[in-house]
């Protein structure tokens, strides 16, 4: 059934579980993202960005929010990163019950305007909000914390904020970033930072950049001939203890891309002469449900519905 975010992440972050927000563009993704949370029983959010959007117009949005309708467990149907009031406004019309309004890159003022803003519209019509306070950066351990500070979430400014905007969940910096590259090694996650953020917020908190990037994808993907650096994600454990900290929506992109991209990469190396999309779009989604499931289950929201 179609329900609003925070009607998912407030019961998520009660209970200490995360739930996942995994971005879609197209029908294989939303297919495999609303089978993985229909067979482990597990709510989830459906995240559309803007270049989603831009992508799949009317034919995403329709589909994406008639399936939620239909889903039989709870579904969120989540703008993700909405850089203005205007592209806030879009999905709302396209009946979204979720939307973010990113504006962590300007100033704390400006920040705190632009979504009191987008907090007043959406709640006038039901759908909740995602606003965002610090920088999305992996950051080296050793790094200084005055600049820290400069790029992760403030606890006590996080507090302030929430209570100016009206806001329904945070995300927070704490050292993730978008991305296949997030750091050498194991990514810097400053849990105490989170902690004192938790203590002072009692809202929902939201992680970005949160794929894990395996090894073993990334090298079958390099195998079916794909080609990318050396990437590392965030650590399950990290991932286990920031939700026990009080992080409830965990947002997944990367992670859904390569298993998607490399069974396709496969599928055709492995059939030259294959020419119907079915055959290696069916595979791919099948990928990208097996990612989701186990998504689901390290972050325990399975027989949460
Ligand atoms: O936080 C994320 C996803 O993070 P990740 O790239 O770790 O999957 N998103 O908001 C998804 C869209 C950003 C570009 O990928
Ligand atoms: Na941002
Ligand atoms: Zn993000």
């Amino acid at each position: 059934m179609l329900v609003t975010g925070l009607e998912i992440l407030r019961k998520a972050r009660a209970e200490g579980y995360g739930v996942g927000a995994f971005n879609t563009n197209n029908m294989e993704f939303t297919q495999a993202i609303l089978e993985a949370a229909e067979e482990m029983k597990s709510p989830v959010i459906l995240a559309l960005s803007e270049g989603a959007m831009k992508y799949g117009g009317r034919a995403l949005t329709r589909m994406v929010v008639a399936l939620a309708q239909e889903a039989r467990v709870p579904v969120a149907v989540h703008l993700d990163h909405g850089s203005s009031y205007e592209s806030v406004l879009k999905a709302l019309r396209e009946g979204f019950t979720s939307v973010m309004i990113d504006k962590s890159h300007e100033d704390f003022e400006t920040n705190v305007r632009e979504t009191k803003r987008v907090v007043e519209a959406a709640h006038a019509v039901g759908v909740t909000v995602e606003a965002e306070l610090g920088r999305l950066a992996g950051i080296e351990e050793h790094v200084a914390v005055d600049e820290k500070d400069a790029l992760l979430t403030n606890p006590e400014e996080a507090r302030i904020f929430m209570e100016r905007t009206g806001a329904d969940y945070l995300a927070v910096a704490i050292g993730t970033s978008h991305g296949a590259y997030k750091g050498k090694g194991r990514p810097f996650i400053d849990h105490p930072r989170l902690a004192r953020i938790a203590e002072l917020v009692p809202a929902p908190l939201v992680l970005h950049g949160a794929s894990a990037v395996p090894q073993e994808l990334v090298e079958r993907f390099r195998a079916a001939g794909g080609e990318i650096g050396e990437a590392s994600g965030i650590h399950p454990e990290d991932i286990k203890k920031a939700i026990s900290l009080g992080i409830a929506k965990i947002n997944t992109d990367t992670d859904l891309r390569l298993a998607f991209t490399a069974l396709v990469r496969e599928t055709l190396g492995k059939n030259p002469k294959e020419f119907d999309p079915r055959k290696y779009l069916g595979p791919a989604r099948e990928a990208v449900k097996e990612v989701v499931k186990s998504r689901m289950e390290l972050f325990g929201s399975v027989g949460r519905a």
